[in-house]
């Protein structure tokens, strides 16, 4: 385990006395990106929000960087970049402008502040736009311009709230690249999207939200695991040299296995737990050549739609 950055203990918000976050309890460790992920009206931005002091928790604790998020908010958003939704840019002003405001507030002047300004909009792929008027701006540019606000000050925590949303495919590319890129120098990451492969593909930690409840929280290798557990394994099996029913016999007595049917030449084995091992044994015992065996392994997306899926009423 790492160094905690950012940590909550039953963090909870009501609105109207209904709970939209509900005893949150997790952490994010120093250079890591953690998804944070939910469908819409989970409770994502609101925990954000507590987070960064912008909402009152009504009860639970948390820590960013090391500062009470309740008692040490200036501290905190000090620690802090953040790319709200929606920006707060002043349109009428230059993106360098807006930028030279947003460091000045974090008491960055003068050449370190101009050197800053021009590498981070360098970054984001706003070079030839940076004395261009934000209100001339089409959403993707004000997404990137949002990045280059988290990032221009450097800060030791960065949370974006859909950062990718609006942004063009080579946008989104040159987005992941920067993570990466943030913390391989120790940033600690904390975003929301409903791009599934995005997140996938950057966040070393994934938790899922779901009416303000964390359902499962871990790296992928995990949530693959806690699903699987959940909602049972399936193997894709191939073999030659027997039949089917010779197939069928050998591995009936398999305990776990609910059934067995087959498609397109595979018999396909629903089991409770992975079976993998003792399929692979009892079809050898008879003769059996095994020429593939593999447990599915569910997308992220797949394990997202399960999770999130709404229970059925039950009926009187
Ligand atoms: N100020 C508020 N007053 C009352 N209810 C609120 C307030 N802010 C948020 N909510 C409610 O809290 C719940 C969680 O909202 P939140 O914005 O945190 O969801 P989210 O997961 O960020 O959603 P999305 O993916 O749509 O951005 C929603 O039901 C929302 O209507």
């Amino acid at each position: 385990m790492g160094q905690a950055v950012i940590e909550t203990q039953n963090l909870t918000k009501l609105y109207d006395q209904k709970a939209v976050v509900n005893n949150l309890s997790f952490t994010v460790d120093a250079g890591e990106i953690f998804g944070f992920l939910g469908p819409n009206g989970a409770g994502k931005s609101t925990t954000m929000k507590m987070l960064l002091g912008l909402v009152q928790p009504t009860s639970g604790t948390g820590k960013v960087a090391g500062h009470d998020i309740i008692h040490d908010v200036l501290e905190v958003r000090k620690a802090c970049g953040v790319l709200p939704d929606p920006y707060g840019f002043y349109e009428n002003q230059t993106a360098w402008q807006n930028l030279k405001f947003y460091c000045e507030l974090y008491d960055i002047h003068g050449k370190e502040l101009e050197e800053k300004v021009n590498k981070t909009l360098d970054k984001v792929g706003l070079h030839d736009a940076k004395h261009k008027k934000v209100h001339k701006f089409s959403k993707g540019m004000k997404q990137r311009l949002g990045v280059a606000q988290v990032i221009v000050h450097d800060p030791q925590v960065m949370m974006f709230d859909e950062p990718t949303a609006g942004i063009d495919p080579q946008g989104a590319e040159d987005f992941r690249n920067l993570m990466l890129e943030m913390k391989a120098k120790g940033k600690t990451i904390f975003l929301t999207s409903h791009v599934m492969p995005e997140v996938e593909a950057i966040c070393d930690r994934i938790g899922i939200i779901v009416n303000g409840e964390m359902k499962i929280c871990g790296n992928v290798d995990q949530l693959v695991e806690q699903f699987s557990r959940r909602q049972g394994y399936q193997l894709r099996l191939r073999v030659k040299e027997i039949d089917e029913p010779v197939v069928r016999n050998s591995i009936s007595g398999i305990t776990g296995i609910s059934t067995v049917a087959r498609n397109n030449g595979f018999y396909v084995i629903n089991a409770s737990e992975d079976v993998s091992e003792d399929v692979s044994r009892a079809v050898c015992r008879t003769g059996g050549l095994v020429t593939e065996l593999d447990v599915y392994r569910p997308t992220l997306n797949e394990i997202f739609l399960e999770v999130t899926r709404p229970v059925a009423a039950v009926k009187e």
